[in-house]
């Protein structure tokens, strides 16, 4: 079936947690609508935007555009973005099941507030290998005041203003600002998270069920900044998928989703019923200056404002990354629901990400390039063949020899600005390897969760230290490696990918924290271009495709 959308964007005044300010939205809503087809559904989305002085993009994260990769809505990559008061209609297959989202992907759109749920259903005549009785929503989010004009500004001046850390954590858009700015040890003040009566608009968010019965949470993060762990106050949850792939079922009762992520838990309301329960996130990762995101559990008939007595849940400690490790190690495929890796790569490339001074700008470079974006999208760049379109040197392959991962970057080996971009050989097995290092900070190293567009990756291990070839392959599982698009690199580690380039397009691969992405820390992957059919002249106009596009 063709499923359409007609999307008008624009911004528009909200207050997610409590506190007014411009949030991007589509037809006056905020979160965005819910996109949701059937696996197999041709999905039409036509946009107009309304945004008198901002263009826009969207990105369908997970979808695998198989066919159309100029629709994967990824700013001067696979497309020229959308000027104010243009119409643009993209229009693609989803391919797979499960739980997905979508976002701005041009500027910092979705800090902005540009972002949904994307849910595709199994057909009538397939069945999940799980039963439930009904399921919720769980997007997750944290929350600036300050606009994300103010914050790119920021990031790009000199000096360097950081975003800094969230004022809230939103769960379903839903946040509270200041309300809930008390220790999580002791019970919310009075009067908090009871404002609804005098503002609906920024109560909490609601998740009913039904006593004794079984839920599926369709966990989604696009945070721009936070690593998230989410809390059912009391409740076991089982974890059943993750960016819409099937996983070995495991019981947790708190999960890390990293920026990017997705998590399909189940969870059975067999709490005494007389109460409601929490639903919270807290920050993990970097040190937290954010109270938990609280949304309620209503054990119906309960009423929703009859708030928990209990105080907000605690998450492990922020810097416990023992214990995210050990939770990334325990994702494993499903047997016989996903297939193994080839045993073998053709090529193996290491990404050294750090955190380098350019000119007194801080930016994030990878090999030492920091990426900046052409005006020329790059797919069709390579499409046409256009001369002086994209940076023609290719990125290399590995890090500088022996450089020390335990230590700020040495000024000597000062990164540059560019547009790298990585040409596989279509159908060629690729092994990625993310190299994690010391920011500029001394003793310091950030997590980084990886996205690929147009594809998903066997994450073959994770690794402390720096990656040694000669030893580190020989631990990668190929027995049964999650299938996922997003992946977390730790501290001071590595993460192996290994994927099949079979799809015809130009890929962005970069950290799914947005101020990082920002800057710099990205690049393009590439494959079998000159097998695309002409691209839609809608996709066109900008940069050197000025012309084309006729
Ligand atoms: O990109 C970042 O910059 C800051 C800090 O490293 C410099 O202010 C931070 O915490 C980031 O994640």
């Amino acid at each position: 079936a063709v499923v359409k959308y007609d999307w008008n964007v624009d911004y528009m005044f909200g207050a997610p947690d409590c506190v007014e300010k411009l949030i991007l939205a589509v037809n006056g809503q905020y979160p965005s609508p819910t996109i949701r087809a059937v696996e197999g559904d041709t999905v039409v989305v036509k946009i107009t935007n309304h945004i008198p002085t901002e263009s826009v993009v969207f990105h369908w994260h997970g979808m695998h555009q198989r066919g159309t990769p100029y629709f994967d809505g990824a700013a001067y990559v696979s497309q020229c973005p959308i000027n104010p008061g243009e119409i643009f209609t993209y229009k693609f297959k989803v391919d797979r099941a499960g739980t997905y989202f979508y976002h701005g992907h041009f500027g910092m759109q979705r800090s902005g507030g540009l972002y949904g749920s994307l849910i595709v259903d199994l057909p009538a005549s397939k069945k999940e290998p799980f039963a439930y009785d009904g399921e919720h929503s769980i997007l997750l989010n944290d929350w600036w005041h300050k606009s994300i004009y103010e914050q790119e500004l920021g990031l790009n001046s000199v000096p360097f203003r950081f975003v800094g850390e969230p004022q809230s954590l939103l769960i379903e858009g839903r946040g509270k600002y200041n309300c809930s700015l008390y220790p999580a040890t002791v019970p919310p003040t009075p009067g908090c998270l009871t404002c609804n009566a005098t503002s609906p608009k920024c109560a909490p968010h609601v998740i009913p069920v039904t006593p004794g019965k079984t839920y599926r949470l369709r966990i989604a993060s696009v945070a721009s900044l936070s690593s998230l762990n989410f809390i059912l106050e009391g409740h076991k949850m089982t974890v059943v998928q993750a960016d819409g792939r099937y996983i070995k079922p495991f019981d947790v009762y708190n999960l890390d989703v990293y920026s990017g992520q997705t998590y399909d838990v189940l969870f059975t309301a067999d709490q005494d019923a007389s109460k409601n329960y929490w639903a919270a996130i807290n920050v993990r990762g970097r040190n937290p200056k954010t109270p938990t995101g609280l949304a309620v559990l209503q054990y119906l008939p309960n009423e929703a404002t009859l708030l928990p007595t209990t105080p907000a849940p605690v998450s492990p400690i922020w810097n416990d990354t023992a214990t995210s490790i050990s939770l990334a190690k325990q994702i494993l495929a499903k047997v016989g629901y996903e297939a193994a890796p080839p045993k073998k790569s053709h090529r193996t490339i290491v990404i050294l990400g750090t955190q380098n001074n350019i000119n007194g700008n801080l930016k994030w470079a990878l090999n030492n390039i920091s990426y900046v974006h052409n005006p020329t999208p790059v797919i069709a760049a390579l499409k046409y063949n256009i001369k002086g379109a994209i940076d023609s040197t290719p990125p290399p392959d590995y890090p500088v020899q022996d450089y020390n991962i335990f230590v700020p970057p040495k000024p000597s080996l000062s990164a540059n600005y560019g547009s790298p971009l990585y040409v596989f050989k279509r159908g060629s097995v690729v092994d990625v390897i993310v190299q994690n290092s010391n920011t500029l900070t001394p003793n310091n190293s950030e997590i980084h969760p990886w996205h690929l567009h147009g594809h998903d990756f066997w994450v073959l291990g994770y690794g402390q230290g720096m990656y040694d070839s000669t030893k580190d392959a020989a631990s990668f599982n190929l027995i049964d490696p999650p299938v996922r698009n997003t992946a977390a690199v730790f501290p001071y580690g590595w993460v192996a990918l290994r994927f099949v380039a079979d799809n015809p397009g130009a890929w962005p691969f970069h950290c799914h924290i947005e101020p990082h992405f920002h800057m710099g820390m990205g690049t393009v992957f590439a494959e079998g271009i000159h097998n695309l059919p002409k691209l839609p002249s809608q996709t066109l106009g900008c940069g050197l495709t000025k012309g084309l596009h006729r």
